[in-house]
């Protein structure tokens, strides 16, 4: 496991507290290849609240030094911070939690694919329950069924969720602002928002920002470059970030773009500094 900056785990509270100051929590979701610590700081300049990693695998995690150095760095900042694990049995998932617990403020286990919701409601809330007994501090829920892609969220099936459990419950699904958040907020009552492609396309999101404004744009190249961040993570999250706010012709010359510097010329003169 490599730490930026940092050697020193940094105590930031419990967790759960959280959950009483802020309403609802505002969560960055756990993104292969995405939600890494560059990301994550740009979000958490932006009102981010928590940010979970993208998914690890326990198994390879526990197995190489090399795999922990690759799959997990964080820094002094970067905190609270849930690591996502994937995990067969108890005793990986036990040890993997170990070695992360002193720069991390809880684990998330990923039950979520492809399962999500049942199509029986009787189900999910009995599997929720029985979680929330076995002394999980909290669920998210995505509100979809394993063949629901592109159909709407059920925001319904969330709030039967929150009304049957003593936990915090997350809410997960197409949240793209803050009036998203809002709406989900009044009609579920859930204690926290997690968003993944919203974040994606405009890491202000949680800010109040309707699109990415120029300075997150900005923000991200500073970050990305004294992280070391490779081209293509460093140019994807740009293609994402720039998408709603360019036209067809711009996105086709900037998606060909293959080297930082090319890039930083291009924001430059497309769109001037912040
Ligand atoms: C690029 C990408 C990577 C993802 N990686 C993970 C992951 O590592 N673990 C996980 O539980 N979900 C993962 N997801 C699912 C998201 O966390 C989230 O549940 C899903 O995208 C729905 O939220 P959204 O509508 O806000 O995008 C990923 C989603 C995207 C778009």
């Amino acid at each position: 496991m490599t730490e930026v900056h940092s050697k020193v785990p940094v105590d930031s509270g419990n967790i759960l507290d959280l959950f009483n100051r802020a309403k609802p929590v505002r969560v960055c979701a756990p993104m292969v290849r995405y939600s890494k610590l560059a990301f994550r700081c740009l979000v958490r300049k932006y009102d981010c609240d928590v940010c979970f990693t993208p998914m690890i695998i326990a198994a390879d995690f526990m197995r190489s030094a090399k795999a922990r150095d690759s799959e997990f760095t964080t820094n002094k900042t970067d905190r609270p911070l849930i690591v996502q694990f994937a995990a067969k049995d108890a005793q990986t998932l036990a040890d993997a939690a170990s070695v992360v617990s002193p720069f991390s403020d809880g684990v998330d286990l990923n039950c979520g694919c492809p399962q999500r919701i049942h199509k029986d409601m009787r189900k999910t809330v009995d599997l929720c329950q029985k979680v929330e007994a076995a002394g999980v501090s909290w669920v998210t829920v995505h509100g979809r069924t394993a063949d629901e892609r592109h159909q709407p969220v059920h925001y319904d099936a969330i709030k039967t969720i929150k009304d049957s459990l003593s936990i915090p419950v997350i809410a997960n699904g197409d949240i793209k602002s803050m009036q998203d958040v809002e709406a989900i907020y009044e009609l579920t009552g859930v204690d926290g928002v997690m968003a993944a492609r919203g974040l994606l396309a405009n890491p202000a999101m949680f800010a109040g920002y309707e699109e990415t404004p120029l300075q997150c744009v900005w923000d991200w190249v500073d970050i990305a470059v004294e992280h070391g961040t490779p081209f293509t993570c460093f140019h994807h999250h740009l293609i994402y970030m720039l998408e709603r706010i360019s036209s067809q012709p711009e996105r086709r010359v900037f998606n060909s773009l293959s080297s930082t510097s090319a890039v930083i010329d291009y924001l430059h003169s497309t769109y001037g500094s912040a």
